[in-house]
């Protein structure tokens, strides 16, 4: 079996006493991109917190190109090369789309995955157009892209999406869609949660399925298909 890009081992993630991820162990290969699923509150988003160090776990281990990076901090995650768009976006009011780029960019060797100001610009012609707004001028769809361009510039190996195209028209959905397919073309492993199963099913390689902070369901498009009612019964309980 080839080296894993993340291996989440047996973790167990609380707030205080209430505990959420329980022994949650799984997976993702370089290159690969995978899914994370869920109803509300089985904690996806406190997996990728997890995985960042936000919210560290209490036991078990994460690693990251082999390293165990449980005790790293999370700035120096996003430094070895795991990025983050979060849910709510995170960005800055007082900083236009021209400098959040420049702040975040961070050159990559590799040729073949290497994102640069000027290749974020070409894939999002929109912010091209709104290099000199603020944030708070920004649509939603735009500060997601703006979000999305932001962890590309930091050349990452692995981009963990939360939510991505929540409360997006849907024409700026598929733009987003289109976006996060393209990223996984340029070799970047990627960890995308969201509720649209037909859109994940079509991009991901394979799917990880939760329930009360458990894995429910683990494996590749085809076993998705296979285990269909089991899934859908997860998601719609
Ligand atoms: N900071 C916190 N303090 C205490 N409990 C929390 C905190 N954040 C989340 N929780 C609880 O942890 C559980 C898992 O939440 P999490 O946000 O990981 O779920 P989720 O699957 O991402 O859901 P959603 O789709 O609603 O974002 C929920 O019961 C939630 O109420």
């Amino acid at each position: 079996m080839s080296a894993a890009l993340l291996e989440v081992s047996n973790i167990n993630t609380l707030y205080g006493r209430s505990h959420i991820l329980h022994d949650l162990s799984f997976r993702l290969d370089k290159g690969e991109s995978m899914s994370l699923m869920g109803r509300n509150g089985m904690g996806k988003t406190t997996t990728l917190k997890s995985i960042l160090g936000i919210v560290p776990p209490r036991s078990g281990h994460v690693y990251f190109c082999g390293e165990d990076i449980s005790k790293v901090p999370t700035w120096k995650r996003m430094r070895l090369g795991i990025a983050y768009v979060p849910e709510n976006r995170g960005i800055f009011h007082n900083l236009t789309v021209k400098e959040h780029l420049q702040m975040a960019a961070r050159p990559n060797s590799d040729d073949q995955t290497s994102w640069d100001y000027d290749r974020v610009l070409e894939t999002f012609p929109r912010l091209q157009e709104r290099l000199s707004n603020l944030g708070t001028e920004l649509s939603g769809g735009e500060q997601q892209m703006l979000a999305i361009g932001r962890a590309l510039v930091t050349n990452p190996s692995l981009m963990i999406l939360d939510e991505a195209t929540e409360g997006l028209a849907p024409l700026i959905r598929r733009d987003i869609w289109s976006v996060i397919a393209t990223i996984r073309e340029s070799g970047i492993s990627t960890i995308v949660v969201d509720k649209n199963i037909k859109a994940l099913r079509k991009l991901c390689d394979r799917h990880l399925v939760l329930v009360k902070g458990r894995v429910h369901f683990d494996g590749c498009s085809e076993e998705l298909d296979k285990s269909q009612e089991k899934v859908e019964a997860a998601l719609s309980l």
